[in-house]
């Protein structure tokens, strides 16, 4: 008998609750937060019990390099990027628009990635934009065909095909986007004049010059690109925001908590602008990483435990908007872990399906609650894209993307529990609290830790192709503001 409604008990917030999910249209009916009797439903009802396990809407990871098409495929894919995914609890991805080849620039490129990822996605997967140096006639029309966001970069992306733009072909993406529903996010590191740096204590380090030191060392690395070089593309994405005052801009992947107080400053003013950082500034610290651990590169960097705690104090005070994996893997021989060089070894670190349980590891003994991490990880990463009304929370008639998870149990990262195509993480070995025992994608289960992967459930994460049509952007939302029920 084909059911007409699926019922999951389970823990809602901290208290019992029960959401009603119908199979059919892969919507959540109604959502309670009391404990609703089977006797309650008709005939055919599918009941099921999770308490003492939590039930929490499916994440969103709104910064993820998923690298197909092209050759990069090699490095991550759709098939096994979302396969991972569905493994965490993380029911959509927005792919990032550049280590695929060709990167999502134009339109005819955005198609190639679309007919790429047609019938291997196991979550939804929606997708940005980039901002390059001359393909501003692109950007309108790929707002038209749904993509969520742009992205450019202030400083050298590391891959040869997505070149850094400078302040007058922002200036020129702002005025092509500055009515569009969008956001138009930065990769916010750049090496400040020269001349700025001498005796200049605001600059919080030496400039980005050659390396003074061991290549293998990773305090090396870290001195080669200071927060000076996230205050200083800040304040210039800042400096560039009245071109266009209605565009939502975002900072992505913020490491430096010296940022944080030029952005207050300029919200203050009444700038829209957004922040997120990253699982991996949130969780690991300068401190720990051994010289020639090259697993620990990305940029900007890992930086000191310090630095982390005021990261946690600015989420907690809703000053970063969202945390996202910021998942960008790589063969393991670009790793270079016989040499260790962290300046040659490819920048990036893989993530993507163990955030909630890093964010839980780290977060709970600082007091942040399941609600927090909801907030920061669906609530406003669904906002961010433009999802909202569909993903980031369970609320009736939005779609049933739901994550069962188990606040006490524990697991050890070994290859075994990681999804993505290349098993190389600075997680590995290490145990993470909170395991997610079950993934629903649209009202279907498509993960059990149980009995592992619904094999059916291998295609039917959907594109998320609709133009958006809010006005993009997020603010940071107060913690209590979480519409669970
Ligand atoms: N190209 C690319 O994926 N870059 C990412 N890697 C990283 O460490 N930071 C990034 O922005």
């Amino acid at each position: 008998m084909v059911s007409t409604r699926t019922i999951l008990r389970g823990f809602d917030k901290e208290t019992p609750g029960t959401i009603v999910i119908s199979p059919q249209t892969g919507k959540v009916l109604s959502v309670h937060t009391s404990i609703l009797p089977p006797t309650q439903f008709p005939p055919g009802a599918t009941y099921i019990d999770y308490t003492p396990n939590v039930i929490m809407p499916g994440l969103v990871d709104a910064h993820v390099h998923l690298n197909e098409p092209g050759w990069r495929t090699e490095w991550e894919g759709f098939e096994t990027g979302t396969r991972a995914a569905a493994f965490g609890g993380v029911t959509t991805l927005i792919d990032m628009p550049l280590n695929a080849i060709p990167p999502t620039t134009t339109v005819e490129n955005f198609d190639l990635k679309i007919n790429a990822a047609r019938g291997q996605c196991w979550v939804d997967v929606g997708f940005y934009g980039g901002v390059i140096p001359g393909n501003e006639d692109e950007l309108v029309a790929l707002v038209d065909k749904g993509v969520k966001g742009f992205k450019c970069f202030l400083i050298e992306s590391g891959v040869e095909e997505f070149p850094a733009v400078s302040n007058e072909d922002v200036k020129i993406a702002m005025e092509k986007l500055k009515d569009q529903p969008t956001v138009l996010m930065f990769h916010a590191e750049m090496i400040p004049p020269l001349a700025m740096s001498v005796g200049d204590s605001v600059l919080h380090g030496d400039p980005p010059l050659a390396p003074s030191g061991a290549l293998n060392s990773y305090s090396t690395f870290l001195d080669s690109r200071p927060p000076a070089l996230e205050t200083y593309a800040i304040e210039n994405v800042i400096s560039l925001a009245s071109a266009a005052p209605n565009l939502p801009l975002h900072i992505v992947h913020l490491s430096a908590v010296e940022g944080l107080p030029l952005l207050r400053a300029a919200r203050e003013k009444g700038v829209n602008v957004t922040v997120e950082t990253c699982f991996h500034y949130l969780a690991l610290a300068a401190e720990n990483i051994k010289d020639g651990d090259t697993r620990h590169k990305c940029c900007p960097p890992i930086r000191h435990a310090r630095n982390q705690e005021g990261l946690w104090e600015a989420l907690k005070a809703g000053e970063i908007a969202t945390v996202v994996s910021d998942h960008s893997p790589c063969t393991p021989d670009l790793k270079l872990f016989c040499e260790g060089d962290f300046f040659q070894a490819w920048g990036g670190i893989s993530t993507v399906g163990l955030g909630l349980s890093v964010l839980w590891t780290e977060g709970r003994p600082r007091g942040v609650t399941l609600e927090d991490i909801s907030q920061w990880t669906a609530y406003a990463t669904a906002k961010q894209v433009g999802l909202l009304g569909q993903k980031g929370a369970l609320e009736a008639g939005w779609d049933a993307d739901v994550c069962i998870f188990d606040p006490e149990a524990s697991f050890k990262v070994t290859h075994s529990e990681m999804h993505f195509k290349n098993k190389v993480t600075p997680y590995e070995d290490k145990t993470l609290n909170g395991v997610v025992m079950e993934t629903w994608l649209r009202g279907r289960k498509i993960y059990a830790r149980e009995s592992g992967f619904v094999e059916k459930a291998g295609a039917q994460g959907e594109l998320l192709l609709e133009k958006r049509k809010d006005i993009g952007g997020i603010q940071a939302i107060p913690v209590d503001a979480l519409p669970l029920n």
